[in-house]
């Protein structure tokens, strides 16, 4: 199971096929794809058709290189998987949130919860003893795994059995995830930072799909290796997690004049790995292309809509990486999972953004987002289809 991700710029691709033995196997999972596959647009990398108007170069600056609004819908529409009576539970995802700590407990619990109702079967959280209870006090629904230690609660000599302990109790789960999501709720303590950064060394070795958010990417801003030149990576920054990356990795500031190079410039740097940079418009790049949503969503910025965010496009991902493993044309070489992962998401929020607030207007707030996830994706994906 094990290959290097460091070797290939697009690893994801042997980690298709490698993963992809697994479903394939399935004669229901064999049937679903005939249906995924007749349900596919011919033409265009992301989900629009490239003669249709779904797919525009949108000029964000007189300068900058062109930056495609992805026809999200047909891209929901064509990985998220069917339901079907014959599969069994963990085969449409099972994802893992490394986060929680004293300070946070609801970032995690967003993540978790948000990628079981976009549709993933299992939803664990990793997080410290201290959140572990509150946050199973917020669902049943989790599997919560009280593990890990910030600094306080470890005498220094037992730092480094611990910290081994706890990288040990993870490995025992790692591989049956299809992507874990690093940083939502974490904290920034330093012997915590040390444990998650041996844990994404793990997942990484494991080929197992990683999205960092939040204090993740306070924790790979400082160590960009930890990402470096990984295809299966997936930033998620907010506009100050944006800020503090192109500074520490292009040793300068953010250039909105530019903005569209500057982001194609940050993955090419780092190395493979895909970045959404969320804002006013959602803009992802893998380093190739710069595709953005920007369906309106919410005047309303309360805290927690990234989470649901991290959490959601682990779902995504996980799904677009099974659909293009049996979708094996050569133009789909083409096409990155790990994009298709963050344009599904970025609708999906702002879709069920849109509904929660049209129903509770000011007092909008992430729980009531979170509750029209299932709405939103129903919209535009029947579960009866
Ligand atoms: N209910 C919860 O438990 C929530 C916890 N959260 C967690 O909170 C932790 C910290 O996330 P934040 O996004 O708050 O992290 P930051 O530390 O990046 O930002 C904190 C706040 O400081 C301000 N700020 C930061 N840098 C700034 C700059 N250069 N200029 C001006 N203002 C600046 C911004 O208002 C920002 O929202 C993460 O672990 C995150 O996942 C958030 O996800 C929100 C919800
Ligand atoms: N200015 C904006 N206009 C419209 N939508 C926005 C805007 N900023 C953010 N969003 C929406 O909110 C989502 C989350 O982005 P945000 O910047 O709030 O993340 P965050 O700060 O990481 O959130 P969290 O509080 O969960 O940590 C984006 O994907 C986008 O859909
Ligand atoms: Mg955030």
């Amino acid at each position: 199971m094990s290959l290097s991700m460091g070797a290939c710029p697009h690893a994801w691709r042997h980690h298709l096929h490698h993963r992809g033995r697994m479903w394939a196997a399935s004669p229901a999972f064999r049937r679903q794809l005939v249906l995924l596959r007749s349900l596919a647009p011919t033409t265009c990398a992301y989900g629009g058709r490239a003669s249709s108007s779904s797919l525009r170069p949108h000029a964000m600056s007189a300068a900058a290189g062109p930056v495609y609004e992805a026809d999200a819908e047909a891209v929901v529409r064509r990985i998220t998987p069917p339901l079907d009576r014959a599969r069994h539970k963990g085969q449409a995802g099972k994802i893992a949130i490394i986060g929680g700590c004293r300070e946070y407990t609801g970032a995690p619990y967003f993540a978790a919860i948000s990628a079981l109702k976009v549709g993933a079967d299992l939803s664990h959280v990793f997080c410290t003893k201290d959140a572990a209870t509150v946050i199973k006090s917020y669902s049943p629904e989790l599997i919560v795994h009280p593990i890990l230690e910030e600094s306080y609660s470890v005498r220094d000599d037992e730092r480094e059995s611990v910290s081994s302990s706890i990288l040990t109790e993870v490995i025992k789960w790692m591989e049956r995830f299809d992507c874990i999501v690093v940083g939502p709720g974490l904290g920034r303590d330093s012997f915590l930072m040390d444990c998650v950064s041996n844990i994404m060394r793990h997942a990484r070795q494991a080929n197992i799909p990683t999205v960092v958010d939040g204090d993740g990417l306070f924790l790979i801003t400082n160590n960009i290796g930890l990402v470096e030149d990984n295809s299966l990576a997936i930033l998620t920054p907010n506009v100050y997690e944006y800020k503090r990356l192109v500074q520490r990795v292009l040793n300068c500031e953010v250039n909105e004049e530019n903005a569209s190079e500057q982001l194609t410039a940050l993955c090419q740097k780092i190395g493979g790995v895909t970045i959404m940079r969320k804002g006013k418009a959602d803009v992802i790049s893998d380093g190739k292309k710069v595709t953005q949503v920007s369906t309106f969503g919410s005047p309303r910025r309360c805290g927690g809509q990234g989470d649901i965010l991290s959490g959601s496009v682990a779902v995504f991902s996980s799904w677009a990486l099974h659909f293009l493993l049996s979708n094996e044309q050569p133009k789909e070489t083409s096409v990155n999972p790990m994009v298709l992962g963050c344009i599904a998401s970025s609708l999906l929020l702002r879709k069920a953004a849109a509904l929660a607030f049209e129903k509770n207007k000011r007092s909008t707030v992430t729980t009531d987002i979170i509750e029209f996830l299932g709405q939103s994706l129903e919209d535009i994906c029947p579960a009866g289809r």
